[in-house]
């Protein structure tokens, strides 16, 4: 997370700030400041690192922060307080706290701080991610949920199989762009699934929004009031203000532009396994935002709400989802003996005649706990979409006031002996069973979150994951890059690219081949499937 250059570019509107407007600013921030903290009477504050007198630990919160807290966690315990201006932050350090309050006192934390850039500005207040607990969010995500549960979310398989086709086909066409690929077929499957659009060759990036999410990446976030400059003296609010007018545009234009065919269809859905390209004359492709128009009336939402949960989902899924696939080819280029398992297991289970399938899932357990510890040993979002508590809370002998921002840090070096080891068998008992720790809903991991706010695309993540990664260990070996002696390089292991709220491996070279000759044809006939 890059927040220290964040902060310091946040602050450059402060900085544009007359100097009497920037007295009374400070003046009001420490007056601010000393009401929040006379809190403290109803109890003390979980402990944490001193800061600057007004400023608290503004700019103690530098980059990667989740190895500070994780830092700090040694120092003060599993739960810390920050002072960001007057603003209470808690951060809970370990599962087992974060599992104690906001999967169990859920009522007291499933709501989310107000996020003014990125949620009041740049989205207009209707994404259900972002917004506080309250009757919008609860019908968002009833709507959602509806889209996205694990039986719901079948209808995407058969598109995530042939979109898993075309990744390997692109990869071992052009190996050196894994990443772009990556990025390319995260995005189109989203859309695919979304709005039941054919393959894309974009791999836009919706990551201003999701920059925006953590403390500190808004001067605005600390001192709320800047919210009614005008937009002269606040570029950044006309910038955002500019995003948020193009998106609802295009997000109605995409949903809409749904509704008109299943209109123009008469409201036939095409058989679910039928691909893209494939359906018939007067059928249309079942999808999240098709579902979303037949059902927008009984979940009581707008024309406006309902484009912007579909458009939502796009942003939610594509970063996060190519993200975790980068480091999947991290870990087998630093795991050659993992991989090479996998590969036996899909050898026996699939042959070499064809690609795995879902159908398959159930014989590659080593496969499924591959994607388990992919998304276990380097988190992509490590310190998940922030919390914030509606009630004062007393956990352990301290006090958690209310309005308080909560994060979640789930790099947590309690819960394995060997965490920083990637190894799937951690998973699995003799018997190739799946065995996962208390309180990771059988997941093996709290990457997608807690409580009432956890990931609602977990289903559609973890199935574009498995049958991704089944399909490249079927097709390619993944290793180490050679240098022009011919000795292997290594990519760094803890070398972390951190765009805010996801982090992913930096980039890395890496040498992909094909297994075999043969996966030429198979791949071809694969492809056929696509438009
Ligand atoms: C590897 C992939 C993904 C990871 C690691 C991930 C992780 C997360 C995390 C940590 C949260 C916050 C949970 C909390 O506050 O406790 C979240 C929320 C969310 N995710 Fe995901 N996500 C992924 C993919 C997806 C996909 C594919 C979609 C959409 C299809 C999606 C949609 C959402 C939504 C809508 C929320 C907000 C839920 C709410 O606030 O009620 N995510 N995700």
């Amino acid at each position: 997370m890059d927040l220290l250059p964040s902060t310091v570019t946040a602050l450059r509107p402060l900085l544009s700030l007359s100097l009497n407007q920037s007295l009374l600013a400070l003046v009001a921030t420490y007056l601010f400041t000393k009401v929040l903290l006379s809190i403290n009477a109803k109890g003390p504050l979980p402990p944490g690192p001193r800061g600057l007198p007004v400023l608290g630990n503004i700019f103690q919160i530098s980059k990667f922060q989740w190895l500070k807290y994780t830092e700090w966690q040694k120092e003060f315990g599993p739960i810390i307080s920050l002072n960001l201006a007057g603003n209470p932050v808690i951060v809970v350090n370990t599962h087992e706290v974060a599992t104690d309050l906001m999967e169990r006192r859920s009522n007291i934390y499933g709501s989310r701080p107000r996020l003014i850039m990125a949620s009041e500005i740049l989205t207009g207040g209707v994404v259900v991610g972002f917004i506080a607990y309250g009757e919008l969010w609860k019908k968002l995500r009833k709507a959602g949920h509806e889209g996205l549960n694990v039986r719901a979310v079948d209808k995407y398989k058969p598109m995530q199989e042939v979109e898993a086709a075309a990744v390997v086909a692109d990869i071992i066409k052009d190996p050196n762009h894994w990443l772009d690929h990556f990025k390319r077929t995260a995005a189109s499957a989203m859309l695919s699934a979304v709005y039941g659009w054919p393959a894309t060759e974009s791999k836009d990036d919706p990551i201003r929004v999701l920059q925006a999410v953590l403390p500190g990446a808004y001067l605005v976030e600390i001192f709320p009031a800047m919210k009614h400059l005008p937009t002269w003296v606040a570029p950044w609010k006309k910038w955002g203000l500019e995003w948020y007018k193009k998106d609802t545009e295009m997000f109605e234009g995409f949903y809409d532009g749904v509704a008109k065919t299943m209109v123009s269809a008469n409201s036939q859905p095409a058989d679910e396994n039928a691909h893209e390209g494939h359906q018939r004359e007067g059928e249309y492709k079942p999808s999240f935002a098709s579902s979303l128009v037949d059902r927008q009336e009984a979940h009581r939402l707008s024309n406006h709400e309902a484009a912007w949960l579909a458009g939502s989902m796009f942003g939610a899924g594509t970063d996060t989802t190519a993200s975790a696939l980068s480091v999947f080819i991290l870990a087998m280029v630093l795991y050659p003996d993992v991989m090479r398992k996998a590969q036996r297991e899909i050898d026996t289970v699939v042959g070499s005649g064809r690609l795995p399938t879902f159908a398959d899932a159930p014989y590659l357990p080593y496969v499924r706990a591959i994607v388990m510890e992919v998304l276990r040993w380097r988190p992509v979002t490590p310190l998940g979409v922030p919390r914030r508590t509606t009630e004062d809370d007393w956990y352990k002998g301290y006090f958690i006031p209310k309005g308080a921002v909560v994060i979640a840090n789930i790099w947590d070096p309690n819960v394995y002996p060997d965490y920083d080891e990637f190894r799937p068998e951690r998973f699995l008992d003799e018997e190739g069973n799946h065995v996962t720790p208390p309180n990771t809903h059988g997941q093996g991991h709290v990457s997608f979150g807690f409580g009432r706010r956890v990931c609602l695309g977990m289903n559609v993540a973890n199935n574009a994951l498995f049958i991704t990664m089944a399909s490249l260990l079927w097709a390619v070996n993944i290793e180490p890059a050679r240098g022009t002696d011919g000795k292997p390089f290594l990519p760094s292991r803890t070398d972390f690219l951190d765009e805010t709220l996801v982090v992913r491996p930096v980039p890395f070279k890496c040498h992909i081949s094909p297994r075999s000759s043969d996966i030429t044809s198979v791949l071809q006939i694969a492809k056929q499937k696509l438009p």
